[in-house]
């Protein structure tokens, strides 16, 4: 009878494939359940907390991540990282502190200069004073992104107390013609930090750079010259056109006046840096905090380091591509180029009223 068979126990084949999608479906839940630990997605509780940035992926994803407590532009030390990516000592604003203290403000000081001077040195030297916090990474607003508008440059800066001074360094605005007019806009008071460095070094330097980046590039003496047994250097190649300062300084000066620039000798900066950095906290208008105590010599690296920075106690050394072996140039080619920019040195050491002495 039909019926009866309906009422009676099921049959061991139904057991058996109840028992089997039952299976089927419990693993399929855990593995659901490991994938989503696996990636820290939808878990709360510390899985989902700030892992430490192994990789320039991992540290963008970090610098977006606020419930990492970072601020944007403030990436994590450490880790390798990507090519143009630059590489910050301490990720001020990032560290136990009070994050949430202060507001995000406009820079009142910018480095605008020169790729290669020595920069990420000022920077990260200068950082470490309490009063003043920046952006670790360059914001590129006043040359690449200013359609972006003021607030969102804004939105870039660290918070800071009232007290203290927010600072930027993007060291492509000191060639960039329409980078005075802007930051004049956005505050005819902002003070300017120029670190100058011999400008033939300088521009093996920049080479050095680029060549670690592509391999195929002309020779360093092919891209200096149009003609080289005339000696007629390319002014338009512009690892050369970088270091003819006198010529960029006076876009700057139709907007500011020179007290309101400060000039940092990219030299003196490795032979001495607390009396470069001495300098520059008078120029800020800070009391002189970082001192001697504040560095030491690294052996292996050639450079002064610090020993500790803003957010770690801990001694730091600038990244592997500050203070590279540069690429090896003819002396006969170093003493064309010295010959080249000679006039421009004099005119530039005349102007601000120091000498640098890059003879
Ligand atoms: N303390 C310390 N440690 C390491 N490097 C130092 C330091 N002080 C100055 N320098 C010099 O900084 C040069 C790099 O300059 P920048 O930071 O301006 O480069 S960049 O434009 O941001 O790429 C870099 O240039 P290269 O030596 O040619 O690599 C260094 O000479």
């Amino acid at each position: 009878m039909a019926l009866s068979g309906r009422a009676g126990p099921p049959s061991p084949r139904l057991t058996r494939r109840f028992l089997f999608i039952f299976t089927l479906s419990l693993s399929g839940t855990y593995l659901c359940y490991s994938l989503l630990r696996g990636a820290g997605g939808a878990l709360p509780g510390p899985e989902r907390r700030c892992l430490p940035a192994r990789s320039a992926g991992a540290k963008k994803l970090l610098q977006k991540s606020r419930s990492c407590g970072r601020e944007p532009g403030q990436p994590a030390w450490g880790g390798p990282r990507g090519a143009g990516q630059e590489a910050p000592l301490a990720g001020n604003g990032s560290g136990p502190g009070p994050a949430k203290l202060g507001s995000r403000r406009l820079p009142q000081a910018l480095i605008v200069g020169v790729k290669k001077g020595g920069t990420r040195a000022v920077l990260e030297f200068i950082r470490v004073h309490p009063e003043v916090r920046a952006v670790g990474t360059e914001p590129h607003f006043f040359d690449r992104h200013y359609e972006r508008g003021l607030a969102w440059y804004r939105s870039l800066m660290p918070r800071t107390l009232s007290s203290q001074i927010t600072m930027e360094k993007t060291p492509s605005y000191f060639v960039t013609k329409e980078a005075p007019r802007r930051i004049f806009n956005m505050s005819r008071d902002t003070k300017l930090i120029v670190v100058v460095r011999n400008p033939v070094t300088r521009a093996i330097s920049d080479y050095t750079q680029t060549l670690s980046k592509k391999p195929d590039i002309p020779t360093f003496e092919g891209l200096s010259f149009q003609n080289r047994s005339l000696g007629l250097v390319d002014t338009s190649w512009n690892a050369i056109r970088i270091g003819m300062y006198v010529v960029h300084l006076q876009s700057w000066l139709q907007y500011f006046p020179l007290s309101q620039i400060h000039f940092v000798s990219g030299e003196k900066l490795i032979t001495d840096p607390a009396g470069e950095m001495g300098k520059v906290q008078d120029f800020l208008g800070i009391k002189r905090v970082i001192t001697d105590k504040h560095f030491y010599f690294n052996k292996t690296k050639g450079f002064p380091c610090l020993k500790k920075t803003e957010s770690s106690t801990f001694p730091r050394c600038l990244g592997k591509s500050k203070g590279r072996t540069h690429v090896q140039i003819d002396p006969e080619v170093i003493e064309q180029l010295r010959d080249f920019y000679r006039p421009y040195n004099i005119k530039f050491y005349e102007t601000v009223g120091q000498d640098f002495r890059w003879e």
